[in-house]
């Protein structure tokens, strides 16, 4: 089916050129002359994609603007505007016009951007299918690699076996525990989360498994731990990587006799819960350096999910800006920021070392602190406008226009991310190098 563009133009020799380069190309157009004619065409149809010229003899190119902007919002506007007008054209994208193209132009030029605009009206449509077939979650991308791991996940999802999803820190893991447990037979059931790493050694024991009255100072009542509360539903332990042995012992016995007890406790409690755990180290890596017992990596191992960096899919950057653009313009009330095509160019160059938790802390920063709605490369962070030749040795990029609170945070953010990329993103020894406990860097991970 062929793309339907919707012409306005006045001046008939250009209106009839451009449109029969449009027909040439392929494309349906529909055409008006003035700015009432517009306006009368966009009360019975609808299009994919407007070119709208800024100067018409009566209601002028902004009025027909905000009418496709409210009307037929999922149609870009391209405007076309005269020399003497460009600082308007520059002001209607911040209106929300997708781009402009400064006449004369050539074909060409008007063809390749009518192309790209169609790219992002199919990437949009492919996102909102995306989205209802993910249904209750929000995981967004279409990349093959994405795909594929989200069609290995809705596999097993149904069984109730033991998953274990494998993925650098911000690739989404717990959103999928997420999906895992609502495509699950124990869905209706409660989804229990333990971040093992946030949890100090000493109370992790009487958190996971409980305790009785008096079992320590301090115990004044009894209390169920998290493998009871996890009870005919899903027990997601986030990190563990970082649960010591004694306790990988414990968890095993739970695991095989199906019953846990309460510290101090006399009886054994009969437990049935589904098991996702992650971690955002090699798996296989931690068992042979010995962190995790042979014994519980096996008992783990059941159905390993290898979540991809956000480096090894880039095609999901586009989804993912579009998605969290809708998120924090709805979050902060705010018109949503438009990334100009040379900056979503600069996003899928850089390597995100933070995975799509640094994405997104970027399009929410852009769109909480942006003055105008138009994004270009000068507005992201500078190692993000770098060329990949030039490296991005993190300690050489000081973002001198930032308040000094705001550049310390900026600082901190990235000296923490090189530290974990440098300990394979194992936080216990992050922690140490870095001289904070592992509850610190994970609050101060979460902050970011
Ligand atoms: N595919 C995705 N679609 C939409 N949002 C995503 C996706 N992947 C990750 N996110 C978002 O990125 C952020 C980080 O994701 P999440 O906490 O699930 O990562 P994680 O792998 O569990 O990280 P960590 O190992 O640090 O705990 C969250 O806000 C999450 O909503």
């Amino acid at each position: 089916m062929s793309h339907r563009v919707f012409l306005v133009e006045d001046e008939a020799a250009h209106r009839e050129m451009l449109a029969e380069a449009l027909i040439d190309a392929g494309y349906e157009v529909i055409a008006a002359a003035t700015g009432q004619q517009a306006l009368d065409a966009l009360s019975h149809s609808t299009f994919d994609v407007a070119l709208v010229d800024i100067c018409l003899p009566d209601v002028d190119g902004f009025g027909v603007l905000d009418l496709l902007r409210t009307q037929q919002p999922a149609c870009p506007v391209l405007l076309m505007t005269g020399q003497a007008t460009i600082e308007a054209a520059v002001s209607a994208m911040k209106r929300g016009a997708y781009d402009f193209l400064a006449k004369p132009f050539r074909l060409e030029l008007m063809l390749l951007k009518l192309e790209r605009l169609f790219q992002l009206v199919s990437l949009e449509k492919e996102n909102r299918d995306l989205r209802k077939s993910t249904q209750n979650t929000n995981l967004v991308g279409s990349s093959p690699e994405f795909r594929r791991f989200l069609e290995a996940a809705e596999n097993v999802a149904g069984s109730s076996a033991t998953i274990l999803i494998q993925g650098e820190s911000g690739t989404g893991k717990e959103l999928v525990a997420d999906l895992i447990h609502s495509r699950s037979p124990v869905k209706d059931g409660p989804l229990v989360k333990v971040n093992c790493g946030a949890i100090p050694e000493s109370l992790l024991e009487a958190e996971l498994f409980g305790y009785g009255k008096g079992a320590f100072t301090g115990a004044e009542r009894d209390h169920r731990g998290y493998l009871e509360q996890a009870q005919d539903g899903t027990l997601f332990l986030d990190e563990i990587g970082e649960i010591p042995h004694a306790m990988q012992v414990k968890l095993l016995r739970v695991l095989q006799e199906r019953q846990v007890r309460r510290l101090g406790g006399e009886k054994a409690i009969p437990v049935s819960f589904r098991l996702v755990a992650a971690t955002n180290r090699d798996f296989s890596q931690l068992r042979e350096e010995g962190v995790i017992r042979k014994d519980f990596f096996y008992r783990l191992h059941v159905v390993p999910l290898k979540l991809p960096p956000l480096r090894r899919r880039q095609a999901d950057i586009p989804l993912l800006v579009d998605h969290f653009i809708r998120k924090y313009a709805n979050r902060y009330a705010k018109p949503p920021i438009r990334l100009r095509p040379e900056s979503l160019e600069r996003l899928q160059a850089y390597p995100f070392p933070g995975n799509v938790r640094e994405l997104e802390n970027l399009i929410e920063r852009l769109q909480v602190m942006s003055p105008g709605t138009e994004i270009s490369p000068r507005d992201l962070p500078i190692e993000m406008t770098r060329q990949a030749s030039e490296g991005s040795p993190v300690f050489q990029c000081f973002r001198t226009e930032l308040p000094l609170k705001e550049a310390i945070h900026d600082f901190e953010r990235r000296f923490i991310q090189r530290v974990l990329e440098e300990e394979g993103g194992n936080r216990t020894a992050a922690a140490k190098r870095l001289g904070i406990s592992r509850k610190n860097l994970w609050e101060k991970l979460v902050d970011r």
